[in-house]
């Protein structure tokens, strides 16, 4: 019996790695101004920056995707923090 499985078109493929792409870092942008928001808020209300049950939920989020997804989600974290101590 012939085989009938045909190639991928890699350009295409490659077109939606860069829509996907796109999206991510859209996306991404938006996250960290939303939390950078709610933590200038929780601040300017006398509270602090970082809310550690909360983030240990937004670690949990990620751990479907394996141990990239504990570093993705920290990096994620880090970039809503922005610098500490302010
Ligand atoms: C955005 C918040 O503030 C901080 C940033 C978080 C985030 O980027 O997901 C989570 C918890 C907080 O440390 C929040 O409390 O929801």
């Amino acid at each position: 019996m012939e085989s009938t499985t045909t190639a991928p078109d890699i350009t295409e493929l490659r077109e939606e790695i860069d829509h996907l792409d796109a999206e991510i870092l859209r996306l991404i942008q938006r996250r960290v101004e939303v939390s950078k928001i709610i933590g200038a808020a929780r601040m300017a209300a006398g509270g602090t920056k970082i809310v550690h049950n909360r983030e240990i939920d937004v670690l949990n989020r990620y751990k479907p995707l394996g141990p990239e997804g504990k570093d993705l989600a920290m990096v994620l974290l880090k970039m809503g923090r922005g610098p500490l101590g302010r």
